[in-house]
């Protein structure tokens, strides 16, 4: 409608960028690993798809932990949050390992931000330890372990949403 401001998405209303190597999220991944080391042992990884998959296979390669299952939840199209849908849930296998409740198991996710995808998939494993490897404000109560925090503003771009791309010099009015 005429006058009525355009609804903003998340990465709109963040404006900051703050883009990861391959590199940098490996390293990040391995730090994370420390922490957990420390609060484990654990009998399986629950990998939040599709970013929890990159993160839960460095975790769970030096973690040792060989038990990997998946809960597939998707919310943003591009950058904007929608209803959040569960495609997949927990399997009876990884749900057993975790006595019905999680206990043992560990939830991994690249990022928390409004942390609604983490709060669901809490509420599936009360007794799971959650660990993301970046968190916003907004979600970050909601993880037990995480390793770098950002302001809620920020949008993360991941390595494997990315591409090296050309670009122009400063006095060419890059930005
Ligand atoms: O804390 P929230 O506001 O819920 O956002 C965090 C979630 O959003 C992203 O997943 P997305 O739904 O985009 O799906 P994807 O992992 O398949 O990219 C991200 O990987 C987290 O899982
Ligand atoms: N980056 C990438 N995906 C996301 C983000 C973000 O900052 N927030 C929610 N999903
Ligand atoms: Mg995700």
């Amino acid at each position: 409608m005429a006058g009525e401001a355009p609804e903003l998405n998340a990465q709109e209303k963040a404006g900051k960028a703050f883009p990861v190597s391959w590199d940098q999220f490996h390293r990040d991944c391995r730090a994370l690993t420390w922490r957990l080391n420390e609060v484990g042992p654990f009998h399986a990884v629950i990998a939040i798809t599709r970013g929890g998959l990159v993160p839960a296979a460095i975790v769970a390669r030096e973690l040792g932990v060989r038990v990997i299952d998946t809960v597939c939840i998707a919310s943003y199209d591009h950058n904007k949050q929608g209803e959040l849908q569960v495609l997949k849930g927990i399997s009876e296998a990884a749900m057993k390992l975790g006595n019905g409740t999680g206990k043992g198991l560990l939830i991994v996710d690249d990022l928390v931000d409004t942390g609604k995808t983490g709060r669901m998939v809490r509420e599936m494993l009360p007794d799971a330890h959650f660990a993301t490897v970046y968190a916003k404000p907004m979600g970050r109560p909601l993880v037990d372990t995480f390793i770098t925090e950002v302001s809620q503003d920020t949008w993360i771009f991941f390595p494997w949403d990315t591409a090296l791309s050309y670009h122009p010099p400063l006095r060419d009015g890059a930005a």
